[in-house]
């Protein structure tokens, strides 16, 4: 039976979704019919698709990882090809802006909006770039997969972070080699995680520390959708992982540029451990219909 789909199209830093509501979890799209409305092609085009579900009604698989009262909607995320993903850190920005211009929910000035993910639930804020998502815990995975990648000469050592959804960062040589390289080629890990990783390369900018901020410039090759204008749980991870390598002194804010702007990270101190947090833009573009064989 074919399907009418009221559909807005949404941005952050040039990463860009499809979003609509289905308060009741009444639409349970298939992987294809996901990745042929993300197709840039003959679909709509995104990096990824978004369904806004009340908490309530999301699938008992995700309910163990996001049962929290407090959250009433739950970003369900899809990759372009349509897997599932636990994460997106520009997705969050653009679904919590989604959801207060289109009514479905209230943000009174300086509160936080609380949203339910895979990850468990996220606190997003208003600030003055867009929003803020505190991300909560990280942490380290073991090993050093070697990372190779289409045109970079040798394999490279990367960094497993996991931010709510797999990473493996590599720092790059310099800006020349980060443009050389050709990530319209899938990147190959040496041992391949389980369930995959984003990739992202990165390369410290001169002079690094600036004011008390770190400065670094980044290209991502996501799971599940190749590689995209910015990837917010890659910067965050990315940001993780040089102020690992540069050591203790380094600095817990970092302004981490991608090919489609930039985004703010920062590490603080919490009662539970060190938490990080995303902040960037998050804009509405259009809205639509769409019908689905
Ligand atoms: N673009 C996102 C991450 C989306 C999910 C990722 N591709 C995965 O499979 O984990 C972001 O902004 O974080």
């Amino acid at each position: 039976m074919a399907l009418d789909l009221h559909f807005t199209k949404g941005q952050g830093t040039g990463n860009d979704f499809v979003l609509f509501s289905d308060p009741d979890g009444l639409i349970d799209l298939t992987p294809a019919q996901i990745a042929s409305l993300c197709d840039r092609h003959f679909g709509i085009g995104a990096d990824g698709l978004i369904r806004a579900v009340k908490s309530q009604n999301i699938p008992a698989g995700a309910a163990a990882l996001a049962a929290d009262d407090a959250a009433e909607w739950f970003m369900d995320y899809y990759n372009a090809d349509g897997s599932v993903a636990e994460m997106c850190g520009n997705g969050i920005r653009v679904f919590t802006k989604y959801l207060l211009e289109s009514g479905l929910a209230a943000l009174e000035s300086g509160d936080t909006f609380v949203v339910g993910t895979r990850a468990g639930v996220i606190d997003v804020q208003r600030n003055l770039t867009g929003f803020q998502a505190d991300l909560g815990r990280w942490r380290l995975e073991g090993g050093e997969p070697l990372v190779r990648a289409k045109n970079l000469q040798v394999a490279r050592p990367g960094l497993g972070i996991n931010v709510g959804n797999p990473h493996v960062v590599v720092a790059l040589v310099d800006e020349d080699e980060l443009e050389s390289a050709d990530l319209t080629y899938v990147p190959q890990l040496d041992p391949e995680p389980t369930e995959g990783a984003n990739i992202e390369f990165v390369v410290p900018l001169e002079p690094l520390v600036r004011n008390g901020v770190g400065h670094i410039r980044m290209r991502v090759h996501e799971r599940g959708s190749g590689e995209t204008l910015s990837c917010g749980t890659g910067a965050v991870a990315a940001a993780l992982a040089i102020r690992h390598w540069a050591g203790v002194g380094a600095p817990n804010q970092w302004r981490v540029e991608v090919p489609g702007g930039a985004v703010g990270v920062r590490m603080y101190a919490t009662e539970d451990g060190e938490h990080v947090a995303l902040s960037g833009p998050a804009e509405l573009v259009y809205e639509g219909d769409v019908t689905l064989a």
